[in-house]
């Protein structure tokens, strides 16, 4: 590989409906997350489900980004009960991301996991969710306040305790850090073999690794792509990303 190629991460997207079509998108944060803080090209994925030949995709890519979205995990992955009527549900996402992350961290293809991504991971490895955080008791306010800026809602909300002996550990040196906070669902049970990275005060897990991946396989609840560049801590985690799929990449090809 020459010096300047740079890896290829992918991004699998989300599907809307706009007017009368169905499209498939991305957010440009997420986008730029990969360009800006991993250093990184991003190359988009549809949302295809069974007709996404993941072998064939994977074997293409040196990482995985998978972003976050207001749409939930569909319950019935976790044996959840029903959602709400009206809750926000994304099928073709499920059905693309859940076979899709469980592939790349097989693999080892570096995957980086935000927000409803943390949510998707956890439930590959059989995790579950609580669906209305806020209604659990015992928990602090995860959500973020609809009526302020999204400059406010994407700005510092609460700590997370970092684990000392764990990978955020070593990549920033810190034992807490603030980080900001947009999600109604959160993690009930973990899933097998993940390993708690950090916790909210309240106990909630915040951040996660899959312990026995061959490679990187890192998922964390808050939104580090947020004007990555501008926050350190944000930063160490994208580097770290990026370091990954540059050795992926350079095994890849050699
Ligand atoms: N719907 C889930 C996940 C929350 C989430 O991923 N929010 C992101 C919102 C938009 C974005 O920044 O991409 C939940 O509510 O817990």
């Amino acid at each position: 590989m020459s010096a300047t190629r740079k890896p290829l991460v992918g991004i699998p997207c989300c599907t809307t409906q706009q007017g009368l079509h169905p499209f498939h998108q991305v957010g440009d944060k997420y986008i730029m997350g990969v360009v800006d803080g991993a250093d990184a090209l991003p190359v988009l994925i549809p949302a295809l489900g069974d007709q996404l030949v993941s072998d064939q995709l994977l074997e293409r890519l040196d990482g995985l980004l998978i972003t976050g979205s207001p749409s939930n995990v569909e319950p019935h992955h976790y044996n959840g009960p029903p959602s709400d009527p009206g809750t926000q549900h994304d099928p073709q996402r499920d059905a693309t991301n859940l076979p899709l992350i469980r592939a790349a961290v097989e693999r080892g293809l570096p995957v980086l996991a935000i927000c409803r991504g943390f949510q998707e991971m956890n439930v590959v490895y059989g995790g579950s969710l609580h669906q209305k955080l806020h209604e659990v008791g015992g928990y602090q306010e995860h959500r973020e306040d609809k009526s302020q800026t999204v400059e406010q809602q994407y700005g510092p909300a609460h700590a997370v305790n970092i684990e000392p002996e764990g990978w955020l550990a070593r990549w920033t040196g810190l034992q807490t850090a603030m980080v900001n906070s947009l999600h109604t669902q959160g993690l009930d049970r973990l899933g097998d073999g993940l390993v708690v990275e950090a916790r909210a005060d309240d106990g909630l897990v915040e951040a996660f690794r899959v312990g026995d991946a061959a490679g990187f396989a890192f998922a964390v609840q808050w939104h580090p792509e947020w004007k990555v560049r501008e926050n350190p801590f944000y930063q160490a985690i994208f580097t770290a990303f990026g370091d990954a799929c540059r050795q992926w990449a350079a095994k890849r090809v050699s």
